[in-house]
């Protein structure tokens, strides 16, 4: 029986598919499997028990990914079972930027059930003018999965769209649009375009990535959306530039105290994913994966461990070992089960950085014996017995 916790609310569409063989439970500390959205895991202990974390979404900096590692935890992420639902938050968001739909609306609700709001109305509407983005340039920061929907939702509202991404991957640059400008350096987005819209993980190289040196190459009236993370922009060099004109309008999915009411800064409550559409597919995403975990020691679409498929085990035992990456980890596996006359059925090896993932069927099964071996061999990370 495997225990599953759930530290956010994940669709019931998802934890559906769980079978008898898992029982949900409240508590973190019991879980060999959790589920999670932005809840950050970074100042909660980490029990024993826990195999598996599965991020229901795509950002996972609310997640000690080393400090998993190194427990040979494995972390999930659900990549683009959520980027239309931004998308389509984006495209909003355009609209928002260069139209002043926020401020109208809200002049509109303070005139309150004035009889003479119509009259009102026609008479002020010029303060709320705006823009349209057909034939603006847009640049787009990241071309993952939403970044590509982006770009080419952007092109057919007839925007001229500058794409920038130094590690696209080949399935990435299949669904681009072949009318999507391919840009080679960040500056030139930041010169050229009157929108700007990121689309990337949050890391050490990515943490403020706008900021005073990168306003200032910017156009004056430039419009930046973010739907990434809020510490990729410097608050108080965002806010500068908004007074100065420099950047005309912030749209941005992570409200925080620097920012809220901030003239010129349009805060969404974190809503890029919130559609029953995205909920749904992340879970079934996350739960599956977590399930060929948990089950078969398959390994898909992990951000600290390689992905690793050896189907369903079909053998007498199967056994997962987490070790580093360095030489001679194999020999030692394969001679310790050789000792015991058990022998090795299929076997693979994968690596990921500084990490790897050995899985191994093997007949007969496991004893506590070889996994106490296992465990004490220098570089071994952690073991688990599949069957
Ligand atoms: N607002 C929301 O609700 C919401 C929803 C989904 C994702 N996100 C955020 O958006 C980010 C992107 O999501 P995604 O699904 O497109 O992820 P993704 O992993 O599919 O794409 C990220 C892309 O960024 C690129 N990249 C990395 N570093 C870069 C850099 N320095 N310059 C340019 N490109 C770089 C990668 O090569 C990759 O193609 C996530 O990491 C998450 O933080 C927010
Ligand atoms: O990284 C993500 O997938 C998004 O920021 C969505 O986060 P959420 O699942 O908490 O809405």
């Amino acid at each position: 029986m495997f225990k599953v916790n759930c530290l956010n609310k994940i669709a019931n569409v998802g934890l559906d598919l769980f079978t008898d063989n898992y029982q949900m439970v409240d508590n973190f500390n019991d879980a060999n499997a959790v589920l999670v959205r932005s809840s950050s895991i970074h100042d909660l202990e980490l029990p024993h028990s826990l195999d598996a974390i599965a991020r229901a979404g795509a950002g996972v900096n609310n997640i000690p990914l080393d400090k998993c590692a190194e427990r040979g935890i494995v972390v999930f992420n659900t990549p683009g079972a959520n980027a239309n639902g931004v998308k389509e938050m984006v495209i909003a968001a355009l609209i928002i930027a260069a139209r002043n739909i926020v401020g109208g609306v809200n002049w509109v609700n303070s005139c309150g059930a004035d009889p003479e709001v119509a009259k009102l109305v026609e008479k002020n509407k010029s303060k709320f003018s705006g823009t349209e983005v057909k034939g603006k340039k847009l640049g787009v920061i990241g071309l993952g999965a939403t970044g590509v929907l982006v770009a080419n939702a952007a092109n057919k509202l007839e925007m001229e769209v500058y794409g920038y991404d130094p590690f696209i991957s080949v399935d990435a640059a299949w669904k681009l649009s072949k009318f999507i400008k391919h840009t080679k350096a960040l500056e030139e987005i930041f010169r050229n375009c009157d929108f700007i819209t990121v689309h990337i993980p949050l890391s050490d190289s990515t943490k403020g990535m706008f900021n005073k040196d990168t306003f200032a190459i910017m156009k004056d009236g430039v419009k930046i959306l973010n739907f990434s993370r809020d510490t990729l922009v410097i608050d108080e060099d965002m806010i500068e530039a908004l007074k100065s004109g420099k950047v005309h309008r912030y749209v941005t999915d992570f409200p925080n105290p620097n920012v809220c009411g901030v003239e010129g800064v349009i805060t969404i409550p974190h809503l890029g994913a919130s559609t029953s559409e995205s909920e749904d597919n992340c879970a079934v995403m996350a739960v599956r994966q977590i399930m060929d975990y948990m089950e078969n020691g398959n390994i898909k679409n992990s951000v600290n461990f390689p992905n690793c498929d050896m189907g369903i085990c079909t053998q007498a035992g199967r056994i997962a070992i987490f070790h580093k990456n360095i030489p001679n980890m194999i020999s030692q596996f394969t001679a310790t089960f050789a000792r015991e006359n058990i022998n090795i059925t299929d076997m693979t090896n994968k690596s990921k950085g500084q990490w790897a993932y050995s899985l191994l069927d093997i007949v007969p099964p496991s004893t506590d014996e070889i996994v106490k071996s296992l465990r004490a061999i220098d570089g071994v990370l952690k073991v688990r017995v599949i069957k």
